[in-house]
């Protein structure tokens, strides 16, 4: 019995390729592409047990609220993301009309991306100093991205984890920002580049040493295999799950 599948942002770079992959999987079916201007109501949706969303970081928490409405289970590539907005997806999912409906949410469902953001914030603690650098295509709305974010976040979870001291500073004058983004206490630099797809460093110091972890997505068929996970496993699961890793032996 094939998994039905709707995606939402379907003639988008991500939503085009996932409809591909999921038309060459036997064991899944593309059932509706919806876009901007399309209503999420079953009548739209063509009987779909999982939804895929792709789509804009202001477009994607109200696109999930309408699928659980639905009764789908969804799985959300889109950034954008919030602790709030997660309370609330959270708490929608928990309410009885929505029993037995599951969210997935991962910043990133490329393997290397996934792998890099754990060994960051494995690594992080035995650093003095670490930085996140972002490098992406040019079309891309939101800086930093949502990969970022999440990374450093994890790099900071860890070192608070482990009493880590702030990392040393001694920048006093910044008047253009130089120092890049700062999220919990790790800086965070964007690059947008022509020629660029996705990509991410972290750059771990000590005195006299450097760890660099490097992800390269150099085609958007790198996050395919993730993301069919994800619809294969998202109905396996309860309520609301952050990051590809939950379903990862990491
Ligand atoms: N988690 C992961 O592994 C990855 C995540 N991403 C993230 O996925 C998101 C999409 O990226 P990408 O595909 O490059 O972006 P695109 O701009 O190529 O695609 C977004 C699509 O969503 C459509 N859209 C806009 N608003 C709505 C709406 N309200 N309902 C339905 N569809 C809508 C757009 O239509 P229109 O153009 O007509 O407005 C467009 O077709 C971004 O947040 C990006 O950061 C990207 C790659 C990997
Ligand atoms: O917009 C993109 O392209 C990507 N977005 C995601 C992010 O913001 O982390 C994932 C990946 O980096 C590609």
């Amino acid at each position: 019995m094939s998994i039905t599948v709707a995606v939402v942002g379907a003639s988008g770079r991500m939503g085009s390729a996932v409809c591909q992959a999921v038309e060459d999987a036997s064991d899944l079916e593309l059932v509706a592409r919806l876009d901007a201007g399309d209503e999420i109501v079953p009548a739209t949706l063509g009987g779909a047990e999982v939804a895929v969303d792709f789509t804009v970081p202001s477009a994607t928490e109200a696109n999930v609220h309408a699928l659980i409405d639905a009764g789908l289970d969804v799985v959300v590539g889109t950034t954008g993301w919030d602790e709030e907005a997660y309370a609330r997806v959270r708490e929608h999912l928990a309410r009885p009309e929505a029993a037995g409906c599951a969210v997935l949410i991962a910043p990133n469902f490329a393997l290397s991306a996934v792998l890099a953001m754990s060994l960051a914030a494995k690594a992080a603690p035995y650093f003095a100093s670490a930085e996140v650098i972002e490098l992406h295509h040019p079309a891309k709305v939101d800086a930093p991205s949502g990969t970022a974010v999440a990374t450093a976040r994890g790099i900071a979870a860890s070192r608070a984890a482990a009493g880590c001291p702030p990392m040393p500073d001694a920048t006093a004058s910044d008047p253009w920002g130089a120092r890049g983004a700062v999220i919990d206490g790790v800086h965070v630099h964007a690059v947008r580049l022509q020629g660029l797809t996705a990509h991410e460093e972290v750059v771990l110091g000590n005195p006299g040493e450097q760890l660099t972890i490097r992800t390269d997505s150099f085609d958007r068929a790198s996050f395919m295999p993730g993301v069919l996970l994800a619809v294969r496993q998202v109905g396996q699961r309860e309520g609301l799950t952050i990051g590809l890793d939950a379903l990862l032996d990491l």
